[in-house]
């Protein structure tokens, strides 16, 4: 088998931290609906949740609004870290150390911190510290992260033009295809944009909107069976939380999903099934249709970043 080859220092999407001001609600959510290990951590106040080996995967801390605070890209080591501190300052972005203090408290051995055009907090890092003890899910769902990461993250870009540029020609991220949104012709055609890092078919998309709300669109995490996904959604309806789409297939990743709405108006999509991408025979395409069937919108409510 020939090998995969990529361009980019950054090997997966390592962990999202997000702040919320209803830390009960979350705890629900992720728990007792998702199904996410519970993990610990320095803070006593955030909520760890463990999907894997790593200590922890997401992170939720209490804050005044909800919004993502961080999304964790993950590189091989020290010198690829520094790689991508070189790229950043090259087009021109101010680039921090994590202190010894805040790498221990994240878990990693070192990470470097910087914003995406869109304003997005961004940390580079490596050396995830792994907790070995058992993960025992609430529902026994199993995760898949592993080469492929944490899943993936859609976030809002009122300029796509930069945020393309920075994500592929600074980053390394490649290009994954596009779906274009229906738009009223006089406002032109605009696409949601996916990128890949690894096997998965996207870790990264991005959707253009107004720069207002929590900055995410959603967080996708994979489970490795149909039933898990089922039964998830099963409680979401049964807990009364808000299923923002239905049940359905993407015709990209071909990801069979639900999306069920976080606290601050974004979407957690929980599914199964995706692709693994050979990157070697890989060529951009153009979807005309997000599902090939179901992910009906219509019942959910409406995203923080377009209402
Ligand atoms: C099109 C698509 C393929 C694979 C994905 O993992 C994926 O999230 C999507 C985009 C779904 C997308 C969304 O997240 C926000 C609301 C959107 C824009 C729609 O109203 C249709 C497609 C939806
Ligand atoms: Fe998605």
């Amino acid at each position: 088998m020939t090998p995969q080859l990529y361009d980019s220092d950054i090997k997966a999407l390592g962990y999202v931290e997000v702040q919320t001001n209803d830390m009960s609600r979350w705890r629900t959510l992720a728990l007792d609906i998702l199904g996410f290990a519970e993990g610990s951590g320095p803070d006593p106040d955030s909520l760890y949740l463990r999907l894997d080996e790593r200590a922890a995967r997401i992170v939720v801390r209490p804050g005044e609004t909800d919004k993502v605070s961080v999304v964790g890209w993950e590189v091989r080591d020290r010198e690829a870290m520094e790689r991508v501190r070189t790229a950043v300052e090259a087009a021109g972005v101010d680039v921090r150390d994590l202190t010894a203090e805040e790498s221990d408290a994240r878990r990693v051995e070192a990470a470097i911190t910087f914003s995406d055009p869109a304003g997005i907090p961004l940390e580079v890092f490596f050396g995830a510290v792994l907790d070995h003890s058992p993960v025992v899910t609430p529902f026994g769902a199993r995760f898949v992260t592993g080469a492929q990461g944490l899943g993936h993250v859609v976030i809002p870009v009122p300029d796509q033009g930069k945020a393309y540029d920075f994500y592929v020609q600074t980053l390394g991220f490649l290009p994954r295809g596009a779906f274009r949104l229906d738009t009223p012709p006089e406002v032109g055609p605009m696409r949601i944009r996916f990128f890949g890092v690894n096997q998965r078919h996207h870790s990264l998309a991005m959707m253009p909107a107004p720069k207002q709300g929590p900055g995410l669109i959603h967080v996708m995490v994979e489970v490795d069976d149909l039933d898990t996904v089922g039964r998830a959604q099963d409680r979401v309806v049964a807990e009364g939380a808000s299923l923002s789409s239905t049940l359905g297939r993407h015709t990209n990743d071909k990801m069979l999903s639900f999306y069920v709405r976080a606290p601050g108006g974004w979407d957690i999509e929980f599914g199964t099934d995706g692709i693994l991408v050979d990157e070697d025979q890989y060529t951009t395409e153009e979807i005309t249709a997000d599902s090939y069937w179901g992910h009906d919108w219509s019942g959910g409510e409406p995203l923080a970043v377009v209402s």
